[in-house]
């Protein structure tokens, strides 16, 4: 098996806002014994920078695709990165004066990408994203509108997760591997269509909307148990995931 996980709403509980989310502390310490019982072949897809996965993972490193698969580290070493897309400074600049005259509207710079965020301000879904799919227009075809959980992304048009595992999958830690992808939002759909198309296994968690994923989790906290479990008797399986 290769183990692909993605972060937010997978391996930590969604929370009001990007900054609060907590991990588990013993969460780190057993995806390091599971990557080393998978030959290495583990590795986090997120939507999130490589260097905030790492800071919660602290202190350990692992293989991340962030930002969509804008960027991909594998063996400690950037292998892949997208370029900022032109003019995403100017975009950024639209998206704060928006925040800063919305009170509940977070914007996260994250440099080769931005989000726009109203979780906070759930009235306002519309209009903020109303403003992303101008943003986007503007910024033309290099950048793709990714929409997600009260949340709506401006990433490199290029980046997908699907092409990320795709990419991952080729490299020699994970080749040849059956590839299993755990994650809860519109942006790992292609991820489980990618992982589907490989023979793979596709787990979404959460019941709340149709899915590509074969195979569903109730929450963060079932898959939580589920890799400790793992991590302490040393196996983890595919019929880990599915044994319910
Ligand atoms: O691919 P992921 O690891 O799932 O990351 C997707 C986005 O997750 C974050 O936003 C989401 O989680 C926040 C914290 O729980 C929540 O407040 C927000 O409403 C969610 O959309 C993150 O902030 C984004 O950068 C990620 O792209």
């Amino acid at each position: 098996m290769a183990l692909f996980l993605d972060f937010d709403g997978t391996l930590v509980e969604i929370a009001p806002s990007p900054e609060d989310v907590r991990l588990d502390r013993r969460v780190a310490p057993a995806l390091e014994a599971l990557r080393t019982g998978l030959g290495g072949a583990l590795a986090l897809v997120s939507g999130r920078p490589i260097a905030f996965l790492d800071e919660m993972l602290t202190p350990h490193s692992f293989d991340i695709a962030g930002l969509h698969g804008a960027q991909i580290r594998v063996d400690g070493e950037i292998r892949s990165q997208s370029d900022a897309p032109e003019n995403m400074r100017e975009a950024l600049r639209d998206l704060v004066r928006f925040a800063n005259s919305h009170v509940g509207i977070i914007v996260e710079d994250k440099r080769i990408s931005a989000a726009l965020h109203w979780r906070l301000a759930p009235e306002l879904k519309d209009e903020a994203l109303d403003l992303m799919r101008q943003a986007a227009a503007k910024l033309g075809p290099g950048v793709r509108l990714q929409e997600g959980k009260s949340v709506a992304e401006l990433v490199p048009a290029s980046a997908s997760k699907g092409s990320a595992i795709a990419w991952l999958m080729a490299t020699p830690t994970y080749a040849g591997r059956r590839p299993v992808f755990i994650g809860d939002d519109i942006t790992d759909e292609d991820g489980f269509e990618a992982v589907n198309a490989m023979g793979g296994l596709s787990i979404r968690i959460g019941e709340d909307r149709e899915s590509h994923a074969l195979h569903r989790l109730a929450s963060p906290t079932a898959l939580r148990h589920i890799l400790l479990e793992a991590a302490e008797g040393g196996s983890l399986t595919a019929s880990s995931f599915t044994r319910d």
